[in-house]
């Protein structure tokens, strides 16, 4: 949550037109598309312009990739100039770095998280990243590394000096999201599963409820710089 209170909302994985409405007539703050052809999320860059147009000026559009080479980025940028790289896979901190400077962009890491000792990994890219992201780890068998609906244990970051701004996602609803800033604090969350009807189809009252549900606990927990010093 920064200053005012505010919890910034991405909802990730959008593949047509109506769950892009739905998410901006929710108010989220952030829409993903995926760019990984295994995913039943993918899309390519034209098809996710096209979606993405009325989302400019909006909501921050954020390309989502998983170890994704200069090719796939060069078509990425010319085609749908997102705000926001997602680096998903085992992207190093030179190449962060380096896809930062190249297209001039903000960037966010994934840290994939199933146990404390896996928080160790976001320290090469404090001051490199722009943004991290605590997903919940992929059991070694799944054909994706996120989407996959699944939780991590939200008290390992309880209580830590997060990186700022950070975002939890991993198996988000709108019946848990609340527990789950209320346990963690980050900055903003992210949810693909939790707001769909099957994977790769998003249910625009599912949307509607969860960045609801985000909205209210914002209210419950009030703005930091307003509360009351105990
Ligand atoms: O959505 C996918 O299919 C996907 C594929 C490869 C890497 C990441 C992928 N999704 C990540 C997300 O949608 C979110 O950033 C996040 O992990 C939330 O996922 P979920 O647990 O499904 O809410």
């Amino acid at each position: 949550m920064n200053q005012s209170g505010h919890i910034d909302v991405k909802i990730c994985g959008l593949t047509d037109e109506t769950a892009v409405a739905a998410s901006l007539g929710a108010g989220a703050d952030m829409l993903g598309f995926v760019f990984f052809p295994p995913s039943p999320r993918h899309v390519d860059p034209a098809r996710a312009a096209q979606l993405a147009a009325p989302v400019r000026g909006r909501a921050r559009i954020v390309s989502l990739t998983v170890d994704a080479d200069d090719l796939t980025f060069d078509a990425i940028f010319h085609t749908l100039g997102p705000d926001i790289l997602q680096l998903h896979g085992r992207e190093s901190p030179e190449r962060v770095a380096q896809l930062k400077t190249r297209y001039n962009v903000e960037t966010m890491k994934v840290i994939a998280v199933r146990e404390a000792a896996d928080l160790a990994a976001v320290e090469p890219y404090l001051g490199v990243a722009d943004r991290i992201l605590f997903d919940a780890k992929a059991p070694a068998a799944a054909s994706r590394p996120g989407g996959l609906g699944i939780r991590f244990d939200w008290h390992l970051l309880a209580g830590l000096d997060l990186p700022r701004p950070c975002m939890l996602s991993g198996g988000l609803d709108a019946e848990v999201v609340a527990a789950a800033i209320g346990i963690a604090r980050p900055d903003g969350v992210d949810v693909s599963s939790g707001v769909e009807a099957r994977p790769g189809e998003k249910d625009p009252a599912a949307i509607a409820r969860f960045v609801e549900a985000v909205r209210r606990t914002e209210r419950t927990l009030g703005a930091p710089s307003r509360r009351k010093a105990s």
